[in-house]
């Protein structure tokens, strides 16, 4: 599967711009060599706005999941939509979409862990649905967002669920990038499969953010790591069948004995 990430800059509470930066990218491309799927940040189409999203977010998330319809019916391509404020009986969620190539919104996921350095639970609800995997083009992969990826306990249920290749959808600041590297090196390491994650760069309210959106393999090798500080897309191929060939030279799968050591 031929992955391409977007690591963006988002122009902070202007979602119309976003989302046109967004279609000339995809535009851009899948003009020449295509690839499988899409990947798209956290909270792309207003970026950290915590004051503005009583306003900025979407009711049913309509506009948004229409464009990314839109272009996946349009170019074939799975898109992996990042994340972005979504208003659901009167409660504001950072939700991530999937789309498949045939234009129907197979997954969603509203982040679970609320960031408390960004005071985020004064503006946002954390997600209460079990998180879960999806297919893409018949291989298992999950998502999470950001702040969850200091979670050992949800990627892990996620591979034990199935998946093969997790995605992380980002802004991470500057001030943690190597908690942001180490991690998702961990991540794969532990649960042996691929991490695809999409970072934004740029600033907001003072806060850098750190890029880096990379790809590791399921040994834990970066098959693309980004620049720190500029917009970039990150293109490279999963060989998922190396999933099951580490699995299969260090079984930690079979090892595990949590009857001793997770609570009951
Ligand atoms: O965990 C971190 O250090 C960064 C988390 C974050 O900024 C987020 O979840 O948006």
């Amino acid at each position: 599967m031929k992955i391409a990430v977007y690591q963006m800059d988002i122009i902070p509470g202007k979602p119309e711009q976003n989302r046109k930066k967004v279609a000339n990218w995809v535009e851009f491309v899948c003009k020449e060599d295509p690839p499988d799927t899409v990947v798209l940040p956290e909270m792309w189409t207003t970026a950290y706005t915590l004051d503005e999203l009583e306003d900025l977010a979407e009711d049913t998330s309509e506009t948004t999941i229409h464009l990314l319809k839109e272009l996946a019916v349009r170019f074939q391509i799975n898109i992996v939509g990042g994340s972005f404020a979504t208003k659901e009986h009167g409660k504001i969620y950072n939700r991530a979409v999937v789309i498949n190539r045939a234009g129907e919104l197979i997954y969603q996921y509203d982040k679970m862990h609320l960031v408390p350095m960004l005071n985020e639970h004064l503006y946002l609800e954390g997600g209460k649905n079990s998180a879960g995997i999806f297919e893409l083009d018949g291989q298992k992969m999950g998502l999470i967002i950001c702040y969850d990826l200091r979670f050992p306990e949800l990627m892990r249920g996620l591979a034990l669920q199935g998946a093969q290749a997790v995605f992380v959808l980002a802004e991470w600041p500057e001030a943690r990038s190597n908690h942001w590297k180490v991690l998702q090196q961990a991540r794969a390491i532990e649960n042996q499969m691929y991490i695809i994650s999409s970072n934004r760069v740029g600033e907001y309210d003072g806060v850098e953010f750190c890029g880096h959106s990379m790809i590791v393999d399921p040994w834990g090798d970066f098959v693309y790591i980004a620049s720190q500080n500029k917009e970039e897309t990150v293109v490279a191929s999963l060989t998922i069948e190396k999933v099951k060939e580490v699995r299969e030279n260090v079984p930690v799968f079979n090892s595990r004995t949590p009857q001793y050591y997770l609570p009951h």
